[in-house]
């Protein structure tokens, strides 16, 4: 990374510290880094990383170039109201990774007329195998939309999307994308167990298999569909799987759970962005 802009996390949860972690271990030099929270000693871990930790977000935000909001959206109004006159201040670039709230929403909590990225990441972020959805407000520079760029780059890949309202669709895909894996997993290791397989066994073969078929889509030329054809054997025992899948309706069954998604994104803005 060619230039190391001080960077304030609000709220150092578990977004915030896997994006840390892929900064971190892409050497992002540690005292570049703030993070907040409500108890100082839950940051100690932190603190002992080298990074700066305090309870006073306005003393991070008066360090920083950019300052990453990571505070449940519930919470979201009141820290940034609170932040308000630091952040005006000082005008850092303000990058939030909250779910569903609007960059207007932002910029009005924030005191007006203000540079907001909204990121969309993922906890994957946390082994550099991150995907982050950005969308950038009128006031965001050139400079600004690179600086993001090489800051989300360095946990993962980093893409741009045209409207606003698309975040709600990358929410969707990627950033509860994790959680739809997870939950595969799940079913999938209590299902070997089931057919016989000890615990540990059908833990490790489920989750190799999972890297395997990602590592292989994303270094295919071929798409999803065509490498599920590759491992389908005509009257073989994968066919079997998968049109039982079918039959049961699992593609529906995903694209129904993602739109509640993109629905929940979109109802979180209308409750909490006024
Ligand atoms: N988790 C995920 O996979 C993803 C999350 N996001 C977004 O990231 C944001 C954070 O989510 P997540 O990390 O999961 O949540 P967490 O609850 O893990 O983290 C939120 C953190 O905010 C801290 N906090 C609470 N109040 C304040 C305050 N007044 N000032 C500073 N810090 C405060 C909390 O600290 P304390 O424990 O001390 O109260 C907590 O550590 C959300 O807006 C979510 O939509 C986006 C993409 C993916
Ligand atoms: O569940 C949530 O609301 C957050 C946003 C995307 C992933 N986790």
């Amino acid at each position: 990374m060619s230039t190391q802009p001080t960077l304030a996390f609000i709220g150092a949860g578990n977004m915030s510290r896997a994006i840390i972690g892929g900064l971190i271990s892409n050497q992002y030099p540690a005292d570049k880094i703030w993070a907040t929270g409500t108890q100082l000693e839950k940051l100690d871990d932190l603190k002992q990383q080298g990074m700066h930790t305090t309870t006073d977000n306005n003393a991070a935000v008066a360090a920083a170039d950019i300052v990453i909001l990571a505070v449940k959206p519930q919470i979201l109004k009141a820290v940034a109201t609170e932040m308000a006159a630091a952040v005006q201040q000082h005008q850092p670039l303000v990058i939030s990774v909250a779910a569903g709230i609007m960059c207007n929403s932002m910029e009005e909590w924030l005191g007006g007329n203000l540079a907001v990225v909204r990121c969309m990441p993922n906890t994957p972020a946390l082994v550099k195998q991150g995907a982050s959805g950005l969308y950038a407000n009128p006031q965001v520079n050139e400079s600004q939309r690179s600086q993001t760029e090489q800051i989300m780059q360095a946990t993962g890949i980093a893409l741009w999307v045209e409207t606003e309202s698309q975040l709600n669709a990358v929410t969707a895909v990627s950033g509860s994308g994790p959680a739809y894996y997870f939950l595969m997993m799940e079913a999938m290791v209590a299902a070997g167990e089931r057919l016989g397989l000890s615990r540990e066994v059908a833990e490790q073969l489920t989750i190799q298999t999972a890297l395997g078929a990602a590592d292989i889509a994303r270094q295919s030329d071929a798409d999803p569909a065509e490498l599920r054809r590759r491992v389908t054997s005509p009257k073989g025992t994968t066919e079997q799987a998968i049109l039982t899948f079918i039959d049961q309706g699992l593609p529906e069954i995903i694209a129904n759970g993602m739109q509640a998604c993109s629905d929940r994104a979109e109802a979180l803005a209308a409750e909490l962005g006024k």
